[in-house]
């Protein structure tokens, strides 16, 4: 019998944990065993995770117990969600004039952003204003084209949740994407080209394939649940755990409705993969004009699900660099056609896609190094090399 032997299955996330799939140890052979350190891998990550970690315990604790002189008096955590709703107006045209609707594990509900922030926001805007082109369809993992060097990212969610009009919104092309009030629209995967021609070395590009044209490719997906195709799970889950350059997903659930079986099950999956995952409610201008409420309910709800999903997956899956705790509030619909709105919510969710897919947002968007990806001979735990 040969030497055991472990296969990286992909790397994927914050390259800050590798999920090894335990074929040949004995082990059985559907079971996953996360490393967190890999040589030459992990430690300045580490660092920025546990600091990430200290924020949002700190943030917390400002809300729910009582703080030094410094603090502000302690207040409970119900208590300061109503204080933040009554600064957001419940009229739902004032909608549109959000460019960020976010509700955080260490904030709740707010549109308003920094100056630093708002600086990003501007950055996100001008890289999504590049014309964005359909690039392919693909009914299964076999059909997707080659794509060595451009980050992805995936927009999943239930049969007419939202995606494709969430796709035209963020690009600002209204017709980007078919959209229709029939549930099933979306039949295959279809991948757009998003930003600015990125700097790609001639020799780096594949043999007979032309460069890359935009530096971020968004993928439409079929909707599960109601009137979505039979073959969805297998195609959508090939993408999920092969496709190289996935750097993330954008998960797209109702406000106007209540969390699915399907949303809880498509969330366990993008945690146990350890997929990098941006929560987006949809449709917030539906129903009366209790919007700020609505989705704060829901964004609450979800927040101690995904919490709880974190805890399950052994924690990280929504901590470190580029992942955000927020869920993110849009209307898509209402952004005006003809010219990249930043009504509803838009904004944030551009700059959150960005920095889930590895780019760094300042007065310019810049794509960070990634850590090389690990292909060599794969060693086990314990032959692994601390630093
Ligand atoms: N009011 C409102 N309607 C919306 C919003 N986003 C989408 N819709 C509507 O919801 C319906 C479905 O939108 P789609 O974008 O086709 O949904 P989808 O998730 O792509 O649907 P499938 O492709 O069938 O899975 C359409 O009638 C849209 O106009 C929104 O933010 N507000
Ligand atoms: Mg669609």
């Amino acid at each position: 019998m040969g030497a055991p032997r472990l296969s990286v299955s992909r790397l994927c996330g914050g390259y800050d944990s590798v999920r090894v799939r335990c074929d040949e140890l004995g082990g059985d052979s559907n079971s996953w065993m996360l490393m967190r350190h890999i040589y030459k891998m992990g430690c300045r990550r580490d660092a920025e995770r546990q600091a990430a970690s200290v924020k949002v315990k700190a943030g917390r604790q400002s809300l729910e117990s009582p703080g030094n002189n410094a603090s502000p008096p302690a207040i409970d955590r119900k208590t300061a969600i109503q204080q933040a709703l009554r600064d957001v107006s419940p009229d739902k045209r004032s909608l549109a004039s959000h460019k960020v609707i976010r509700h955080g594990l260490d904030r709740p509900l707010t549109t308003k952003a920094t100056r630093e922030e708002a600086r990003q926001l501007a950055a996100a805007e001008r890289f999504f204003a590049h014309t964005c082109h359909f690039l392919y369809s693909a009914e299964a993992l076999r059909h997707h084209a080659p794509n060595d060097h451009v980050p992805e990212v995936v927009v999943l969610g239930a049969s007419n949740v939202g995606k494709s009009s969430f796709l035209n919104a963020l690009v600002g092309q209204p017709r980007a994407a078919r959209v229709s009030q029939r549930p099933g629209r979306t039949t295959l995967m279809n991948a757009y080209g998003v930003g600015p021609r990125p700097k790609i070395p001639r020799e780096l590009v594949r043999r007979g394939t032309p460069p890359p044209r935009h530096g971020l490719v968004l993928v439409d997906t079929p909707g599960y649940g109601f009137r979505s195709r039979a073959g969805w799970g297998a195609a959508v889950l090939a993408y999920l755990e092969a496709r190289r350059m996935l750097r993330g997903a954008v998960v797209l659930l109702s406000s106007e409705k209540r969390l699915l079986p399907e949303d809880r099950w498509l969330l366990g999956l993008l945690a146990e993969s350890n997929t990098r995952t941006l929560v987006v409610l949809t449709k917030a201008d539906k129903g009366r004009n209790d919007w700020p409420v609505r989705c704060s309910d829901m964004a609450e709800t979800l927040l101690e699900e995904l919490q709880g999903l974190d805890k399950a997956v052994g924690g990280g899956w929504r901590a470190g660099e580029g992942a955000t705790s927020d869920v993110y509030v849009t209307s898509a619909g209402m952004d005006s056609p003809g010219k990249l709105g930043n009504g509803g919510g838009m904004g944030g969710v551009r700059a959150a896609i960005l920095e889930t897919a590895g780019f760094t947002l300042q007065d310019k968007v810049t794509k960070k190094a990634e850590a090389v990806t690990y292909s060599g001979p794969v060693v086990s735990f314990d032959d692994i090399q601390w630093k």
